[in-house]
């Protein structure tokens, strides 16, 4: 598509001129561009850098141009910046209209010239430290993450209803709340939307928003700048605190000692907490114990894969907001083929929209099989609980029929929970849906099975190694 500037010719920016990284980095895409594909697709766009130039969001009018941005040029934009940087830097892409800050403290690429890499440009001002402070505006909430957007199903109720509990009387019941769950469920949404939710009622309330790997960014610095006071006047004083993947605190032991700390002084002052995490607090690997348990000490729900008709409503309201509409039986078509998360099924909207934009046809079945051609044969490659059951039956010497029958042998009931374990491992199934699969079983046998089987994973280097070894076969 166009010449990449060869890797060693990308000058280096000195560590405090890391502010002009975005001029710099469009200074670079100018040279490499045709004019006119830099013109049309990258001088408009508006950027908002991190204090600490960890992340970059790239703000962009709307969805279809998002797609071919992210598509085109992210991957560049991301390599140019880190070679400039010299640190990774994070690219994010987000709608504008939603998620703009309402005063971009931004670099605006179409305010300065094109091309012109010697004369370099005005360093945009950094955005303020995102010091959690009353209100919306530093709180880090996305407006757009809210209650109303996100769809209720089974596999979401309890978590949403706690959620929504906690929006509404927060520092009483629940406290913490945990939220796990596999990836693109909504753990995140879930969040905002607590937060959200709670500045309407309480517009004054602290709130604060967070990715783990912010909290021990900050950690780090504030060791390397002596500002520990500012740091726990910053984290102490919140009123809500919704802390995302604390599973990355895991080996951080000073993080771990300061959120220890942060999570105390919060309780004690009746300051609410919410976390998310990809597996629960038990299952958490190298997290102090105190923590551990404090992490389980209020309420811990899951977030599991939503079910077909709540993956229908997510692809109807979805369309809905992006001003087109999806007829029910293409969303049923598209639900029954992308089952993992709802990330996934964003993904394979947001193909089925360009591609009807692009070949000016009504979203019908047929566009949508073409629009996701290749999703649906990955998708018919991937590995099945019978699958798992037959391979699992034959490396255990049993029969598969074992799988389903009622038999409680510690021969036939260890296979069969190892099975239970890979297809949740292995598979986008639902423990109900599992449970299902083996002989009717009810989810909390399959929750049992999985953790077992996992916790002991952990211990047992013989297991792990037959583990190992069916994962293996499985995937080919
Ligand atoms: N029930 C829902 N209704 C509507 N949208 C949803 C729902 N659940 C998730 N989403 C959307 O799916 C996308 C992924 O969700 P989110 O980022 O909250 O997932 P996550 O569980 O935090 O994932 P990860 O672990 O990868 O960070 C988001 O755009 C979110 O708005």
């Amino acid at each position: 598509m166009y010449e990449p500037f060869a890797a060693d010719a990308a000058p280096e920016l000195p560590p405090d001129a890391a502010s002009a990284l975005w001029p710099a980095c469009l200074d670079v895409l100018a040279q490499e561009m045709p004019e006119q594909q830099f013109n049309t697709w990258i001088k408009p766009l508006v950027v908002q850098v991190e204090p600490d130039f960890s992340r970059l969001t790239i703000f962009v009018a709307n969805r279809f141009k998002l797609d071919w941005i992210r598509a085109q040029y992210a991957g560049r934009i991301s390599t140019l910046l880190e070679q400039l940087h010299g640190h990774t830097v994070q690219v994010e892409l987000a709608l504008a209209q939603r998620a703009a800050p309402a005063k971009p403290t931004i670099d605006r690429a179409a305010e300065r010239p094109a091309a012109h890499p010697a004369a370099a440009p005005e360093a945009p001002a950094a955005p303020p430290e995102p010091d959690p402070a009353r209100g919306g505006s530093r709180s880090r909430l996305n407006s757009a993450l809210t209650f109303d957007t996100l769809v209720e199903g089974s596999a979401n109720r309890m978590a949403r209803a706690a959620a929504l509990h906690v929006a509404g009387s927060p520092g009483r019941l629940y406290n913490p709340l945990f939220i796990y769950g596999g990836v693109g469920l909504g753990k995140t949404h879930l969040m905002h939307a607590v937060g959200n939710k709670l500045l309407v009622s309480q517009p004054d309330a602290k709130v604060l928003y967070i990715h783990a790997e912010q909290f021990v960014s900050d950690v780090v610095k504030s060791y390397q700048r002596k500002t520990f006071d500012e740091f726990k006047e910053r984290y102490h004083s919140l009123d809500l605190l919704l802390i995302d993947d604390v599973q990355f605190f895991a080996n951080k032991d000073r993080t771990q000692e300061e959120f220890f700390n942060a999570f105390e002084a919060l309780l004690a002052k009746k300051s609410h907490i919410v976390m998310t995490s990809d597996t629960y607090p038990k299952g958490l690997a190298d997290i102090h114990e105190r923590l551990v348990s404090r992490f389980d000490s209020g309420l811990t729900v899951a977030l599991e894969p939503p079910e077909l008709e709540m993956r229908v409503a997510i692809l109807i309201n979805k369309a809905v907001a992006e001003g087109t509409e999806m007829p029910e039986e293409v969303a049923f078509f598209v639900a029954k083929n992308v089952r993992s998360n709802v990330r996934e099924l964003e993904g394979a909207l947001r193909k089925i929209l360009a591609y009807s934009r692009f070949n000016q046809k009504e979203i019908s079945i047929q566009l949508a099989r073409e629009a996701l051609r290749d999703l649906l044969s990955i998708q018919n490659r991937q590995i099945s609980v019978e699958n798992i059951q037959k391979t699992v039956a034959d490396y255990y010497k049993i029969k598969v029929a074992d799988m389903y029958s009622k038999k409680r042998p510690a021969s036939i009931a260890r296979p069969r929970q190892i099975a239970m374990y890979l297809a949740k491992e292995l598979t986008q199934k639902s423990l109900p849906e599992i449970g299902e699969l083996f002989g009717g079983r009810d989810h909390t046998t399959v929750l049992h099975a999985v953790r077992k089987i996992g916790g002991e994973r952990q211990q047992l280097t013989e297991l792990n190694q037959q583990l190992h070894v069916l994962e293996q076969t499985l995937k080919g």
